[in-house]
């Protein structure tokens, strides 16, 4: 797609980064990031801390202007363009819930930004992880925020839906559980998903692609599969051993 109107297809939407650089303050966070990702993929966005990967997140979503560069998403720039930030979620370690306010506040914002939030998915997906929403989102512990979080995310059933360290906080139980409702999810209504964590051994199974950053750059993109089997020596390598071995070469 080129043109300015989004498409309408539910098989989610590409992302494509031209140039993405962001600074703060003397740190530069992503230098000329060129990358795509694509169309109903799931890819993981991995790194070494500080590699940008939360900066790049936000930049999709269009929580942030990038400096210099342009993010694109379904073909045309998301920056001020509504119908396309209304279809790119992020999901983080903060996230769009008013923590003072029943729940249903949040489920009403969710509804008035969020063309596809659907409010009965969402209680269908807190049940399904083991998530209960509490009265407020403020009263909620680090790992039942992380899965109240996914929950709302999943509900938006949004083209594009980012997945920033939304595992963190969350115990063992509640982290297979919401790998599982992902994947179901993905199935039920295919969209372009990208995972960042760095829980890469429990989130490897679920990446169709990687892109790998480092120091605010593109060190690698491909298939997983690829990348892991480009690194094998002997054994099958998983992606903390790609990451490792990608990272030394850089330094
Ligand atoms: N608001 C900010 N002000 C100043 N520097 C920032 C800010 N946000 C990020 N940075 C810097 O930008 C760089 C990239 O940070 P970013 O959070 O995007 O990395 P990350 O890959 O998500 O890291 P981590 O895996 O540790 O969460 C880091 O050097 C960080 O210190």
């Amino acid at each position: 797609m080129t043109t300015g109107r989004p498409s309408t297809g539910r098989g989610g939407w590409e992302v494509r980064c031209e140039g993405v650089t962001c600074r703060y303050d003397g740190t530069t966070a992503l230098d000329g990031v060129d990358v795509t990702f694509r169309p109903g993929v799931i890819t993981g966005l991995v790194g070494r801390n500080g590699a940008g990967k939360s900066t790049l997140a936000r930049c999709i979503a269009a929580w942030e202007r990038p400096r210099d560069g342009r993010v694109l998403v379904d073909g045309a720039p998301v920056w001020e363009d509504a119908g396309r930030t209304s279809r790119v979620v992020l999901a983080g370690t903060s996230g769009p819930e008013v923590g003072d306010q029943p729940v249903r506040v949040t489920l009403d914002l969710m509804e008035s930004l969020r063309p596809d939030f659907d409010r009965d998915l969402f209680q269908d997906l807190t049940a399904r992880i083991g998530a209960e929403p509490g009265p407020r989102p403020n009263r909620l512990s680090t790992g039942q925020a992380a899965a109240f979080r996914g929950a709302l995310a999943l509900a938006a059933q949004a083209e594009v839906t980012i997945l920033d360290e939304v595992h963190l906080g969350m115990d063992a139980v509640s982290r297979r559980r919401f790998g599982r409702v992902l994947l179901e999810e993905y199935v039920r209504r295919p969209r372009t998903i990208i995972v960042s964590s760095h829980l890469l051994d429990e989130v490897e199974d679920v990446l169709e692609d990687v892109v790998v950053l480092h120091r605010g750059r593109v060190l690698a993109t491909g298939s997983a599969d690829e990348l892991r089997e480009r690194h094998s020596r002997g054994r099958l390598a998983s992606l903390t051993d790609v990451l490792e071995a990608l990272t030394e070469e850089a330094r």
